[in-house]
C-alpha cells in the first residue's frame, strides 16, 4: 500500500489500519460546504458543477472545514453524481430541491446511450484537484477522495431525482433485473477505474457512499449493493485504506467487514456495541453521531460525544456523524463536536 509518509497528523489513516494512536481521529460526513459561511459566499458567484470542475474552487472549499473547524482529515469537494455524468447521463443540480437527471434510465435503449468512459478524459478536473489540495494541504491532514456506492447512483439514474423510498428504481431492479445488473456493473467498472484514478493522483483514503443501502432487504443489499461494493473494495483496499459507508444497512454489517474494508462507517440507529459485535474485532467503526443533535446546545453535544466516545472504546473508531452535516447546523456546534473528540483522552 502506498502511504505518504510526509503527513504530520496521520491519526486517520493509522486508526484505518489498526495501528495504535493518541486519541480517536475526527471528522465529519459533508463536511466541505452547506453550513459554513464561507462555501455560502462562493455559491452565490459559481454554479455547483462549476465549483466541482473548477480545482481551484473544489481545493478552496475542501480546505475551508480543515481550517475553520481543525477536523482530521479533508474530503474533497466533488459529488457522486460526477460519475453518472462522465457515463453519459444529464445530470442537474436544482437550488433548494436536489439533483435531477432529466433522461434516467428505463430501458434497454436508454442502457445504450451510456457507456464505462475514459476516467482520464472525462473525470480529469477531480484528478487535477486532489493534485492541487494535496500540494496546498502540505501534510497536515489526509485528503479523502470518495465515489458513491453502484446502488445509490442506480438510484438516481433511474428514479432520475431525489426521494425517500426510491421505489421506481426499485421498481426497475425488480422488474428488469437484466438490466439492473448490466448497469450495476458498468457503474462499478466506472467507480473501480475512478477511485484508482484518485488514489493514483493522492487521496490517503477512499470513502464509498452508499446512502440508499438501507433501503433494501437484507438479501437485495447483497444482489444489488453488496456484490458490486465487494468488487470496488477488492479492486482497491491494497492500494489505500477503504471505508464502506451503507447507511442503514446494519444487518450486513458482518457481510461488510468481509470484504476486506478498513473502515465501516454506521449510522445512529445501531449501539456501537452492537455493531462490534456483528463487525467483529478486525474492522475500524466510524460515527455515528446522529447529525440533528448538533442542533442540541453545546454543553448537550459535548456530553453526548463524550458519551458515544466511551461506547466506541479506545482504538479502531473514527469520531464522525451517521449522515452528512445538516446545512442549518452553527458553525460553533459543529466546532463543538470536533474539540470535544479532540480533548477526549481514554
Ligand atoms: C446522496 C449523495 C449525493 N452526494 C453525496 C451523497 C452521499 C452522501 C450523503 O448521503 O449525504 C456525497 C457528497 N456531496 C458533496 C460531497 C463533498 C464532500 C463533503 O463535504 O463530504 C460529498 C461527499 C457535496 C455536495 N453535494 C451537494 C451539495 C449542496 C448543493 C450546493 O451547495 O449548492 C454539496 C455541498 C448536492 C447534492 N448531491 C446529492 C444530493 C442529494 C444533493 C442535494 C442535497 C444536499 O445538499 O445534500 C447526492
Amino acid at each position: 500500500m502506498k502511504r505518504d509518509t510526509t503527513i504530520k497528523n496521520d491519526l486517520l489513516i493509522r486508526t484505518l489500519l489498526g495501528e495504535p494512536t493518541e486519541r480517536t481521529p475526527v471528522w465529519m460526513m459533508r463536511q466541505a460546504g452547506r453550513y459554513l459561511p464561507e462555501y455560502i459566499r462562493l455559491r452565490e458567484k459559481y454554479s455547483f458543477f462549476e465549483r466541482c470542475q473548477n480545482p481551484q474552487l473544489a481545493c478552496e472549499i475542501t480546505l475551508q472545514p480543515v481550517d475553520i473547524v481543525g477536523v482530521d482529515a479533508a474530503i474533497l469537494f466533488s459529488d457522486i453524481l460526477v460519475v453518472p455524468q462522465a457515463m453519459g447521463l444529464e445530470v442537474q443540480l436544482i437550488e433548494k430541491q436536489g439533483p435531477l437527471l432529466p433522461d434516467p434510465i428505463k430501458t434497454q435503449s436508454d442502457l445504450n446511450r451510456i457507456k464505462v468512459p475514459d476516467v482520464n478524459d472525462t473525470l480529469y478536473y477531480v484528478f487535477d484537484a486532489i493534485k492541487l489540495i494535496k500540494q496546498e494541504l502540505n501534510g497536515r491532514v489526509p485528503l479523502i477522495g470518495f465515489a458513491g456506492a453502484p446502488w445509490t447512483l442506480l438510484c438516481y439514474m433511474v428514479q432520475g431525482k431525489g426521494s425517500k423510498t426510491f421505489d421506481e428504481a426499485k421498481g426497475f431492479c425488480y422488474q428488469n433485473p437484466g438490466l439492473a445488473h448490466t448497469l450495476l456493473q458498468m457503474i462499478t467498472d466506472t467507480t473501480i477505474r475512478y477511485l484508482k484514478g484518485q488514489i493514483a493522483a493522492g487521496a490517503d483514503t477512499v470513502q464509498i457512499f452508499d446512502s440508499w443501502g438501507g433501503l433494501l432487504s437484507k438479501q437485495d443489499f447483497e444482489t444489488f449493493s453488496l456484490q458490486y461494493i465487494r468488487q470496488i473494495v477488492a479492486a482497491v483496499k491494497d492500494e489505500a485504506p477503504t471505508i464502506v459507508f451503507a447507511k442503514g444497512a446494519w444487518s450486513s454489517l458482518e457481510e461488510m467487514a468481509a470484504t476486506g474494508a478498513h473502515g465501516l462507517g454506521i449510522d445512529w440507529c445501531i449501539e456501537p456495541a452492537m455493531a462490534r459485535k456483528f463487525a467483529g474485532a478486525h474492522v475500524t467503526l466510524q460515527g455515528n453521531f446522529d447529525p440533528a443533535k448538533l442542533l442540541s446546545p453545546t454543553p448537550v453535544i459535548r456530553k453526548e460525544v463524550t458519551q458515544m466516545l466511551q461506547a466506541f472504546g479506545p482504538g479502531r473508531h473514527v469520531a464522525n456523524l451517521g449522515h452528512g452535516i445538516l446545512p442549518n447546523v452553527p458553525v460553533d456546534h459543529a466546532r463543538a463536536f470536533v474539540d470535544t473528540v479532540k480533548e477526549f483522552r481514554f
